[in-house]
């Protein structure tokens, strides 16, 4: 028998002012999957992660995490939830420790647990001495680091990661993606948003597409690739969102930057 999902999303619809951004959005998510959530910019993956994280309202259709529906009032749900927003909003007065045992409170755990665990995970990312700073002495890297020891004080089930990758040196990437494997491997559940997809491709076990607010792909990447010419993930999302006029545009663009120029 196959498990219950920790996701399911049925017939989800919403519309800001009167133009429908999600038109009919299905999926499933399991223990221990992580999930490539890709599409072009403008496609909708913001909106339904943030409908997911109870965030924003005005939707139709059935959205549910652990089986409950998440409009249903009762906020419970959001204890088992990470989240690693893509632009990361740290209050900058604070130091590290203040906002990571501010955090891990909120999410239910004693301060001495968040102060402890935290300190060790920013200890692991080589932030140990920063610990104690205040965040707005902080690097992009720095920042994308706290955020994403923060999202795991708590130890969530599911995790909605972000661009989570975005400013983080190579050695600091190979350290988060390992870190995603094994999380996978003990059976949480990772909603992975981004636009690199060589990365998508890597690490996914699953990889849904979104485009024009409906779910254009969803299957492991040699089952997009079976159904769709060979090729990268590129140039799968490129075929699937019907783009070819990449050089072309980059030609138009280089001849209005050098415009009048002699
Ligand atoms: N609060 C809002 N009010 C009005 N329109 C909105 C609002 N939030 C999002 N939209 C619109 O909904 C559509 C989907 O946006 P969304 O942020 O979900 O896209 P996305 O797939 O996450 O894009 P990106 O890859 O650029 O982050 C866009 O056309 C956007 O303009």
């Amino acid at each position: 028998m196959r498990e219950e999902p920790v996701l399911s999303i049925r017939d989800l619809r919403m519309k800001y002012d009167d133009r429908y951004v999600l038109n009919g959005i299905d999926l499933e998510a399991y223990p221990g999957q992580i999930i490539g959530y890709i599409g072009p910019n403008g496609a909708g993956k913001s909106t339904t992660v943030k409908i997911m994280l109870g965030l924003v309202e005005g939707y139709t259709g059935e959205v549910k995490l652990f089986g409950k529906s998440v409009g249903d009032g009762d906020l419970e749900y959001k204890r088992r939830i990470g989240y690693v927003p893509e632009v990361s909003d740290l209050y900058d007065s604070l130091t590290a420790a203040e906002y990571a045992t501010f955090v891990g409170e909120l999410y239910g755990l004693t301060y001495e647990e968040a102060e402890r665990k935290a300190e060790r995970l920013m200890g692991l990312f080589g932030l140990g001495d920063a610990y104690r700073s205040r965040i707005s002495s902080f690097s992009k890297g720095m920042r994308q680091k706290t955020m994403i020891v923060c999202s795991l004080l708590h130890d969530p089930d599911i995790l909605f990661l972000d661009e989570p990758l975005s400013g983080l040196d190579a050695n600091s990437v190979l350290i988060v993606k390992e870190v995603m494997a094994r999380l996978a491997a003990r059976g949480k559940t990772i909603f992975y948003s981004s636009h690199i997809m060589e990365v998508v491709e890597k690490i996914s076990h699953r990889i849904i597409l979104i485009d024009g607010g409906r779910v254009a792909a969803d299957g492991t990447f040699e089952e997009l690739s079976a159904q769709n010419e060979k090729g990268s993930l590129e140039d799968i999302f490129n075929r699937l969102t019907g783009f070819h006029e990449h050089k072309e545009l980059a030609e138009r663009f280089v001849d209005v930057v050098q415009e009048g120029r002699p």
